[in-house]
């Protein structure tokens, strides 16, 4: 393999013993003096290695080291230092958190040109594996490849070309709000405004004024006049969700709305007219609330001109690593955790669990998981589930990966968790079995337990539930212990209960 360019950051003491042999070996080196000087380099040149020697008995600025490791995002940095900088607790928690890996000193040049191959070979796949899933966003924020959410990209674009009324029926947190945005964006309507109201968060007192406006006087309270919101989407598009939350004498006034183009504000005299485009979402069937009187069926005609379902999300499973990893590079970015990314495990167990709450449930589980993991590599646990235990029906892939991380757990149950025996009984390098328990979410100081896979195992469908861990708190999991006050509501946390 061809030595790569690599960014060379000396916090005190010589560097020289280590930077010119692996010059004179073909290595292109950047050196900055300090992290100042690294920060002006990496501006302006991205490295896919970073290298930081840390002199003996030099106290490690530990945020400046973090800031400057990150901030060339993909870039694999390893570490060359003393052992006695790695008896303080806090740079171990950088080297742990912040690198690749580490090398002792005196340094073996064989070894350190070893791991920086494999940094290097690392730090490609992570561009790499970016640039695919940076194709997997559309303009319209909506992140998917599988055959459903095409499907509903292109109806999104046949409905957006029309100006009718639009249904769209789905599972709450699948995405509605998101489709009729969409269509908004891809409409003649763009330029206007886009209104989403959850007629089921208004009370029923409220919702006519809050939907029409009213008149100064109109009622007790009424002091000065108001529009409502569908004056405020003139011009646009309002998305009125829960639909089938709205009150019956609310659908005749709708229902004329969308007859007439007219409103009529509370205690008003006169109707105004308004060009707004509905599109409308209902969790419940709304057919179903028609044949039991509890939905307006001259409504529901009116409003079923067009129709979009959105699929759930365990109908669309092929698309739930790629809305991982989008939610966790948001999030990530938003906050200051070391983590990578998530094992091989917890993607397992996403492709094993149901998500009863669709999208937004993924969202809030990778949301948590990025603020409570200590780890480099989110695990199972850290997003509130059971790891799968059982890999039918996921493919050679997951199976292997599993077997895998079996035969470590198991043999370093067997040694005594000594690395050293452990790799040798496995036919690996310690870096190698460093690297792999890594992948693998496995902890030495913690007790890790093998998957219990079974001998034969009974032919189930592709999905499991996993209906104790769903609600799992990763706080309670992490401490073994419940914790008062913190409630984890993976379905529904974090969605909005009244959006206008
Ligand atoms: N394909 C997708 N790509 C990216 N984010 C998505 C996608 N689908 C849904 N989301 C996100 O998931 C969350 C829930 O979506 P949304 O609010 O559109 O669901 P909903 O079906 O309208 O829910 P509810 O019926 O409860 O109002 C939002 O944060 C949304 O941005």
């Amino acid at each position: 393999m061809q030595p790569g360019s690599i960014l060379c950051v000396t916090l005190g003491g010589d560097a020289t013993q280590v930077l010119e042999p692996l010059i004179a070996r073909g290595w292109d080196v950047t050196q900055a003096g300090d992290l100042v000087a690294a920060g002006r380099i990496q501006a302006h040149r991205h490295f896919k290695v970073g290298v930081l020697i840390v002199g003996a008995s030099l106290n490690v600025p530990e945020a400046a080291v973090e800031a400057c490791v990150n901030a060339s995002p993909g870039s694999e940095w390893v570490t060359l230092c003393e052992t006695e900088a790695l008896e303080h607790p806090g740079f171990r928690e950088l080297v742990l958190g912040c690198f690749f890996d580490h090398r002792v000193m005196p340094i073996d040049l064989g070894e350190l040109e070893m791991t920086l191959q494999h940094a290097d070979q690392r730090a490609l796949l992570r561009l790499r594996h970016d640039a695919a899933h940076r194709h997997a966003v559309d303009a319209l924020g909506m992140v998917g490849q599988g055959p459903a959410i095409t499907r509903l990209r292109q109806q999104i674009r046949k409905v957006a070309a029309t100006d009718a009324p639009v249904l769209i029926g789905g599972e709450s947190g699948s995405g509605k709000e998101l489709a009729a945005r969409a269509i908004h964006q891809c409409s003649q309507r763009s330029a206007g405004p886009f209104v989403a109201v959850n007629c089921g968060a208004i009370s029923p007192n409220l919702i006519q004024s809050e939907l029409f406006g009213h008149e100064r006087g109109a009622f007790t309270g009424a002091s000065s006049e108001r529009r409502g919101l569908i004056e405020a989407a003139n011009g646009g598009t309002i998305f009125l969700d829960e639909i089938g939350d709205l009150p019956v004498e609310l659908q005749t006034n709708l229902l004329r709305f969308l007859q007439e183009k007219t409103i009529s504000r509370v205690g008003a005299v006169r109707n105004l007219h308004v060009d707004v485009r509905v599109v409308a979402a209902s969790h419940v069937d709304l057919a179903e609330a028609v044949a039991v009187g509890q939905f307006r069926d001259d409504l529901f005609y009116r409003l079923n001109v067009l129709s979009i379902e959105v699929a759930p999300l365990r109908r669309r499973m092929e698309d739930v690593p790629i809305l991982a990893e989008y939610f966790f590079q948001r999030c990530a970015a938003k906050s200051r955790a070391r983590v990578k990314g998530f094992s091989r495990q917890a993607v397992a167990a996403m492709l094993a669990h149901a998500w009863p709450g669709n999208v937004r449930e993924l969202f809030n589980r990778v949301q948590r998981a990025v603020v409570m993991t200590d780890r480099r590599l989110i695990g199972p646990n850290d997003l509130g589930l059971a790891p799968a235990d059982n890999p039918v029906g996921m493919g050679l892939d997951v199976a292997r990966t599993v077997a895998e991380r079996d035969a470590i757990v198991l043999t370093l149950t067997r040694v005594g968790r000594n690395i050293t025996h452990a790799a040798r009984e496995l036919g690996v390098s310690r870096m190698t079995l460093y690297r792999l328990m890594d992948k693998h979410s496995i902890a030495l100081d913690s007790e890790v337990r093998p998957h219990v896979t079974q001998p034969w195992p009974t032919p189930q469908p592709n999905l499991r539930t996993a209906p104790a861990a769903s609600t799992a708190n990763p706080l309670e999991t992490m401490l073994g212990t419940p914790v008062p006050g913190f409630h984890a509501d993976w379905t529904g946390a974090g969605k909005p209960s009244g959006r206008a």
